[in-house]
């Protein structure tokens, strides 16, 4: 898997942000090395898991990829990278060439294989089984030549991330650390309440259940109706029975009432002090979903984020219980996406109080006006300069309301 053109990120603001903090912008250019799968211990356990990847592994690559645990998290198994083969030079080798696109293409280079969809074009006389290089158009410019019938096994890439496909099932889910750790943050308790604000497609409404032993009430909203159904095929595919999915905008689930005990059913919008824990893993620009070959997103659209990120977060907080916990998260490295809002929510809330987003697996917030050193410390980031793990950039903050 190659590129048609260098990955160059280009996208003046988000530059001029970032290079502010000397970040390298390469990092959101290139993939992760490590895959992550998250274990559903309801039905199976890690390590029968990891027998069963090592497994599949085995043969396929002259020194498998490492395949390990982590302490901390009993159902996360990682998978390490391969080292990338001699013959992986496009010049030194006469094949036929497949061009896909930049989507595609970062999926290619997370281990992905490839379907017909984003296949642009393929050289006239390839034929079944034949070997070929794939390259990425970053470029925009080629025209799709063909519709249907293409698929391709990918068997190495420039990435070095092992091509297994997503192997998702029942028994584990493909997710990236961050994303894991978030519902580890947010700890969410047997016989709990719980709002999932923007569920879909339900990995981490699925994993809060996990951890639940499917005991509680967990209520999973998502205001984009046909998102909705990526979480309930996965409530189906998991058997799971304590979350109820509803097709709802957020920014509006708060009703404006009291709780009274007087109703048993929790529907949305949703009286005030209803939940013992919310997870707002907001819309966000999507700055960390590495690797970015191609940047979408406009300076109308980054500004765009924080506005609603606030209402989501007021809206939260109106609906938590006092002693109640709220884990706010994004899929980006934009501070004004992440550390800002934390500033924003204590200086407008005066009910919330930061947490320690433990367990921390990333680092520590970037510096931001209205945040001390210790809140920094409290809060968790995963970034270029997040050594430990080479995963996704996200960003994780956990608050507590204070009873009144
Ligand atoms: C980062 S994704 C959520 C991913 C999800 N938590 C998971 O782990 O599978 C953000 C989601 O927010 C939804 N969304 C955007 N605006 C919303 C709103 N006002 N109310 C509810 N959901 C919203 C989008 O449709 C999208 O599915």
């Amino acid at each position: 898997m190659f590129y048609l053109k260098s990955p160059l990120f280009h996208c003046p603001l988000v530059e001029l942000q970032l290079s502010k903090r000397n970040f390298d912008l390469t990092w959101l250019c290139t993939a992760p090395s490590i895959t992550t799968y998250r274990v559903n211990l309801l039905q199976t356990t890690t390590e029968c898991y990891k027998d069963y990847v090592e497994n599949l592994l085995k043969g396929r690559y002259k020194s498998s990829p490492k395949i390990y645990t982590l302490s901390d998290l009993p159902e996360v198994l990682c998978i390490g990278s391969v080292s990338t083969p001699e013959t992986l030079k496009p010049s030194m080798i006469e094949q036929r060439e497949i061009i896909v696109d930049d989507c595609c293409g970062a999926a290619v280079l997370r281990g992905a294989h490839i379907y017909a969809v984003g296949v642009l074009a393929m050289e006239s006389g390839t034929k079944l089984h034949d070997i070929v290089n794939v390259y990425a158009d970053l470029t925009g410019k080629c025209k799709k030549g063909a519709k249907t019938g293409i698929a391709v096994e990918m068997l190495n890439t420039v990435s070095s991330v092992p091509s297994i496909g997503d192997l998702s099932s029942a028994k584990a889910l493909l997710q990236n650390l961050p994303s894991i750790v978030c519902v580890r943050v947010l700890n969410p308790q047997k016989n709990e309440i719980i709002l999932d604000m923007c569920a879909a497609p339900g990995n981490k409404t699925t994993h809060i259940a996990e951890l639940m032993e499917d005991k509680g009430v967990i209520l999973a909203l998502d205001k984009t109706v046909n998102r909705i159904a990526l979480i309930e095929e996965k409530i189906k595919k998991y058997n799971l029975n304590s979350i109820n999915v509803y097709a709802y905008d957020a920014t509006k689930s708060f009703n404006g009432k009291l709780n009274s005990e007087s109703s048993n059913e929790i529907k949305p919008p949703f009286k005030a002090e209803t939940f013992d824990r919310v997870l707002l893993d907001a819309p966000c620009s999507g700055l960390g979903n590495r690797p970015i070959l191609v940047v979408k997103t406009t300076a109308k659209m980054l500004d765009s984020y924080p506005k609603i990120q606030r209402k989501l977060v007021s809206n939260a907080v109106a609906l938590l219980k006092p002693g109640g916990c709220l884990v706010y998260s994004t899929c980006s490295i934009n501070t004004s996406e992440n550390e800002e809002i934390v500033a924003w929510a204590l200086a407008k809330h005066s009910n919330l109080e930061l947490k320690e987003a433990v367990p921390i697996f990333g680092s520590r917030a970037l510096p931001c006006q209205g945040l001390t050193e210790r809140q920094r410390d409290m809060l968790q980031r995963f970034s270029p300069d997040t050594k430990k793990f080479d995963t996704v950039g996200f960003f994780i903050a956990k608050f507590v309301k204070k009873p009144i």
